[in-house]
């Protein structure tokens, strides 16, 4: 579904926490952006979310990303929505202010744009009361950061055309989103409604003076909230039921439901003793660190939790894997034999961006993922080579040597690319070079000696005819780059500097 969608343009309106992360999210994917928020710190703050945005989510993906979109923040909510495609409204959570927002978005949108409200509690039919086209609001409700969780719950009324909102689920996919439709309408939608009673749970647990905001957090970080990030409730409930599963579960622990363990009914009053208490005790909690660098150590924690989750292929790991897929799919890079038009020219193995797991505390790409990126490469190379081939069954190359010679070093969320020259292809033996860039800076450059394997012995032997034609056309046609230095590689890699 996502590698179909058309990068648009999106209008963003309201640029604070959420509207940020969209504007972030959006244009880190490819699409144009035009923001509106009348508060004259947005361009800073805004600032401020892209740094740290461009250093998590373009690192969750293991294939090429298109290039950054163009971002615009405009004078006026007119200039934000002309051409959109669509329309993401993230102003205070006040109904009366959303409703006048939309009147002015309506009289200067496109009637086809999706017109998505961020909000956390509002039924779409309250949004769309008063509006001039209730038929082009939805509610598409994010959580925090926008530009790394992939939970966008979609809520719509039968106001809506069917195809607005298919469109809706299209675009939020081709994002990396995991767009939820609610079967219908509800206050505060799914999410919010859990994510309150634990809150006021909390609330409680500090009026009470049962627990302060550290002890609550590390009740649900070192425990539950570990096991929520890859199974919700009521898979990990079925696993606690033992192997009679959730119906002896419910037997065991249902009734526990009567018991007055629960303060869920009961609001807290939010008086000024009981906010002195929360916000004392977060600051002596997390005080030493400015909201920005939690917002760091949350997102790299982020990325690196979804990264074990991609590699695993589980929960939001899957929507990861599935963006990644698309992603490849709409990437230029070749895949078959028949992609590399011209043998002529150095092949473009690898286009990545290094993700924030994989730097130092000092933000430096780690060395052993310089073996990793080339790794990628070969492997690259190696599945072009034999594309649409009949293979011999256990047929495949394995690597002899890697000498790697370290030129420059990449940082989280440089954008990486690899340029790849077969230079010998004698009886069972491969040599590839690889010349590994960070941006325009080269960086690396790397000679990878494979030994072809037939299956029945353990012996190399020469790879089967196709591929044995293919890589003496390649070794052909690269000869002349390794001996005269290639066209986009420079001298110095070629061996000729
Ligand atoms: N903060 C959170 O954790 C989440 C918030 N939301 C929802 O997102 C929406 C926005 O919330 P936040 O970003 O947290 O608020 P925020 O206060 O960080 O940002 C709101 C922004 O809207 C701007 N604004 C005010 N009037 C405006 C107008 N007439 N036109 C354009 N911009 C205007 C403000 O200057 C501010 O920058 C709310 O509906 C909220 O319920 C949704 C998910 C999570
Ligand atoms: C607190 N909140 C209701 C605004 C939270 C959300 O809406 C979602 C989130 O990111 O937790």
């Amino acid at each position: 579904m996502s590698a179909a969608v058309e990068r648009g343009r999106a209008a963003i309106i309201g640029g604070g926490v959420i509207g940020g992360g969209w504007a972030a999210r959006f244009a880190l994917m490819g699409w144009e952006v035009a923001l509106f928020d009348p508060d004259p710190e947005a361009p800073r703050k805004l600032a401020e979310v892209f740094a740290n945005a461009r250093l998590a989510l373009p690192g969750l993906a293991d294939a090429p990303l298109p290039p950054e979109g163009r971002v615009e923040i405009v004078p006026t909510i007119s200039e934000a929505v002309h051409g959109a495609d669509w329309i993401q409204e993230s102003v205070p959570e006040r109904l009366e202010l959303k409703r006048k927002v939309y009147q002015q978005i309506q009289a200067h949108a496109p009637e086809a744009a999706v017109l998505a409200s961020s909000t956390s509690g509002f039924k779409p039919s309250e949004l769309q009361g008063c509006a001039t086209w209730p038929g082009q609001i939805i509610v598409a409700h994010p959580f925090n950061p926008v530009y790394l969780l992939p939970l966008v719950e979609l809520v719509t009324t039968d106001a809506n055309d069917p195809a607005l909102v298919e469109k809706a689920k299209a675009v939020l996919a081709s994002i990396g989103m995991h767009p939820l439709h609610l079967r219908r309408e509800i206050d505060a939608h799914i999410a919010d409604r859990l994510l309150e009673a634990v809150w006021r749970e909390a609330l409680w647990l500090i009026k009470d003076g049962i627990a302060t905001t550290a002890e609550i957090d590390d009740a649900i970080r070192m425990g539950f909230g570990l096991r929520w990030a890859q199974m919700g409730l009521f898979e990990t409930y079925r696993i606690a039921g033992g192997e009679a599963g959730m119906r002896h579960f419910l037997a065991q622990f249902g009734p526990a439901l009567e018991w007055p363990w629960t303060k869920l009914m009961d609001v807290p009053e939010l008086d000024e003793a009981l906010v002195e208490a929360i916000a004392s005790q977060s600051d002596a909690q997390s005080g030493a660190h400015s909201i920005r660098e939690l917002e760091r150590i949350r997102d790299t924690n982020l990325v690196t939790i979804l990264r074990g989750l991609k590699a695993r292929g589980w929960g939001a790991g899957e929507v990861l894997a599935r963006h990644d897929a698309a992603l490849s799919e709409a990437s230029s890079l070749p895949r078959r034999f028949d992609d590399l038009v011209d043998l002529a020219r150095p092949i473009r193995s690898l286009e990545r961006v290094v993700p924030a797991d994989w730097a130092e505390a000092d933000g430096r790409m780690s060395e052993e993922r310089y073996s990793h990126v080339l790794g990628d490469a070969t492997r690259r190379v190696l599945q072009i080579i034999a594309s649409d081939c009949e293979h011999t069954p256990g047929g495949s190359f394995v690597t002899a040597e890697i000498r790697i010679r370290h030129l420059g070093q990449a940082q989280a969320g440089d954008r990486l690319h690899v340029e790849t020259l077969v230079n010998s292809g004698e009886g069972a033996q491969l040599r590839l070079f690889h010349a590994l860039f960070a941006g325009e800076r080269l960086i690396a450059t790397a000679e990878h000696a494979l030994s072809h394997l037939g299956g029945e012995t353990p012996a190399p032997t020469p790879p089967p005819e196709t591929l044995a034609a293919r890589i003496a056309a390649l070794v052909a046609a690269h000869a002349s780059l390794l001996r005269g230095g290639a066209a986009s590689l420079p001298a110095e890699t070629t061996g000729e500097g």
